[in-house]
């Protein structure tokens, strides 16, 4: 069935039910190396995972390794341009879980991503980023320990679509044409704008079934976090883009007070309980006031839209959510793009799940991952209803390919995240406790030591990940 891999004699497949994994005891899972820094990143936490499983299960639990290619180990292997290969396809969806170090994207022309092919052609719809810190891990931030984030990235639409065209194509050019003459014109609100006939175009599609799935995992999630944790922030820039990151926050809004309306509170409807709680013989109006800013300077129709509004909360929440209750719901808010970059860095600790659209959360995740020790401290998961592939959040950072330098902790992680999603969860704590102590131990790699007051001699990969398994 396989043209070119053989999967390993022992182990089980793991298989899927509801969306949830059923994990064998000696499960196979496929890995793919990766490009650049995968050669150093992927033998270290071979060995890391495999050292943990062995401790915590005393050989009762095992992992059947199974090699699969994509990138350049493809083109070795199956020849000139064969980046993702049939046979690693079918191999993931076939066995379920699998793990990747980074692959390469050039930029501009030549071959898209196979990252978010991966993705795409998985259905991999939720990328899940945690950015949490470990003591002693040197941060820019003052208090990086207030940070304990973790992104819900949507995985398969937005401009990752790909759905673009050079500039002076014929396509290009009859779109521009099409846009410029025909459906911009119609459409009044747009009034006499033009597009330059020199521009390259690209298409952002966000759908309410992409939008509404993502939301519905991340609020899944905060039901099983602490209390003091249960929040969701929809991340957009819908004051720019209204039909497209305006549309998520509206759609995540309404699955949140719809499919999860016992369990969630909206900020604005802790508002409106909060103002009648505080003064029970509170106005309508006076409610209004408090809750839009500029309410007096609106017109009398808008003023009585949100009139209504705060009537429609209090009728339907009041016994349900109001007296207080609402602060043991889920909060859900929204806070536009840019300012959640500096809300993350001056107020961490206020944010918890961060939802996200494909190339906000891409931005987000890099940075709130600089904040608790760099691109070499973050992991990930792309997950699915019948498959799920772990992988770093860096890519192959080239210019270190090959020098068993790099940090090997973010590609760790994702296997604790791997193991977590098991159900592994004794290994994955071992391993967590070996990074913790290793870097407690000042026992890092070059990222964290040239950080560190005073700098710390720097570790080979290789040689972190032996610290992490004596730390265990
Ligand atoms: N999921 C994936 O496979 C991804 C793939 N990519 C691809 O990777 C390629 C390179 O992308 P690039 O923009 O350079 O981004 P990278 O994330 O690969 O690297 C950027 C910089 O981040 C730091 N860094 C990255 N990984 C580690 C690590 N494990 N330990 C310590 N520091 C680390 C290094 O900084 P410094 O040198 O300053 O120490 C590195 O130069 C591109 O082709 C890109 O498309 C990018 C992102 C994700
Ligand atoms: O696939 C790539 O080249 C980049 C992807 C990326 O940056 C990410 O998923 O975070
Ligand atoms: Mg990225």
């Amino acid at each position: 069935m396989y043209e070119k891999i053989t999967p390993p004699d022992t182990g089980e497949k793991i298989t899927f039910s509801d969306g949830e994994p059923i994990v064998p005891d000696n499960p196979i899972i496929p890995f793919i190396r990766g490009d650049g820094t995968g050669v150093d990143l992927w033998p270290a936490t071979e060995r890391v995972i495999d050292a943990a499983v062995a401790k915590a299960y005393g050989g009762d639990r095992q992992i059947s390794w199974f090699k699969i290619y994509a990138g350049d180990e493809a083109c070795e292997q199956y020849g000139t341009y064969q980046y993702l290969p049939e046979d690693t396809l079918t191999a993931i969806r076939e066995y379920g879980v699998a793990i990747k170090g980074p692959l390469t994207t050039p930029i501009g022309g030549g071959i898209r991503s196979l990252n978010v092919a991966l993705r795409q052609i998985n259905d991999l719809y939720t990328c899940v980023r945690p950015c949490r810190y470990y003591p002693g891990t040197p941060s820019p931030h003052k208090h990086p320990e207030q940070l304990d984030v973790i992104i819900y990235r949507e995985n398969t639409e937005d401009i990752y679509l790909g759905i673009e065209w050079r500039e002076g194509t014929e396509i290009a050019q009859k779109l521009i044409d099409t846009l410029n003459n025909e459906l911009i014109p119609a459409t009044p609100e747009h009034g006499k704008k033009q597009i330059r006939l020199d521009s390259g175009i690209g298409i952002k599609p966000i759908s309410k079934t992409g939008s509404q799935r993502l939301v519905r995992r991340a609020i899944k999630h905060a039901l099983r976090l602490p209390k003091n944790k249960q929040m969701v922030t929809l991340v957009h820039k819908g004051n720019i883009m209204k039909y497209t990151e305006g549309a998520f926050r509206d759609w995540g809004y309404e699955l949140a007070t719809t499919e999860f309306r016992e369990e969630c509170i909206t900020e604005r409807e802790s508002w409106i309980l909060g103002n009648k709680e505080h003064k029970p013989d509170i106005s309508l109006e006076d409610n209004a006031r408090q809750v839009e800013p500029g309410f007096d300077a609106l017109t009398p129709e808008k003023r009585q839209e949100i009139c209504d509004e705060v009537k429609g909360v209090l009728e339907a929440l009041w016994e349900s959510h109001g007296n207080g209750k609402w602060k043991d719901k889920i909060m859900v808010n929204d806070r536009i793009a840019d300012s959640i970059f500096q809300q993350i860095q001056t107020r961490p600790s206020e944010y918890s799940i961060l939802a996200t659209m494909n190339l906000n959360g891409d931005y987000l995740s890099d940075a709130a991952a600089a904040m608790v020790g760099g691109l070499g401290m973050g992991p990930g998961a792309n997950i699915g209803d019948t498959c799920a592939v772990f992988e770093a959040t860096h890519g192959t950072a080239p210019k270190h390919a090959g020098l068993d330098r790099v940090n090997p902790g973010s590609l760790i992680l994702s296997g604790v995240m791997m193991l977590e999603y098991m159900g592994w969860q004794e290994a994955a704590d071992l391993i967590k406790k070996g990074l913790g102590a290793a870097i407690s131990n000042r026992e890092v790699t070059y990222d964290l030591a040239r950080l560190m007051e005073p700098p710390a001699e720097p570790l080979k990969c290789s040689e972190f990940a032996e610290a992490i398994i004596r730390n265990f």
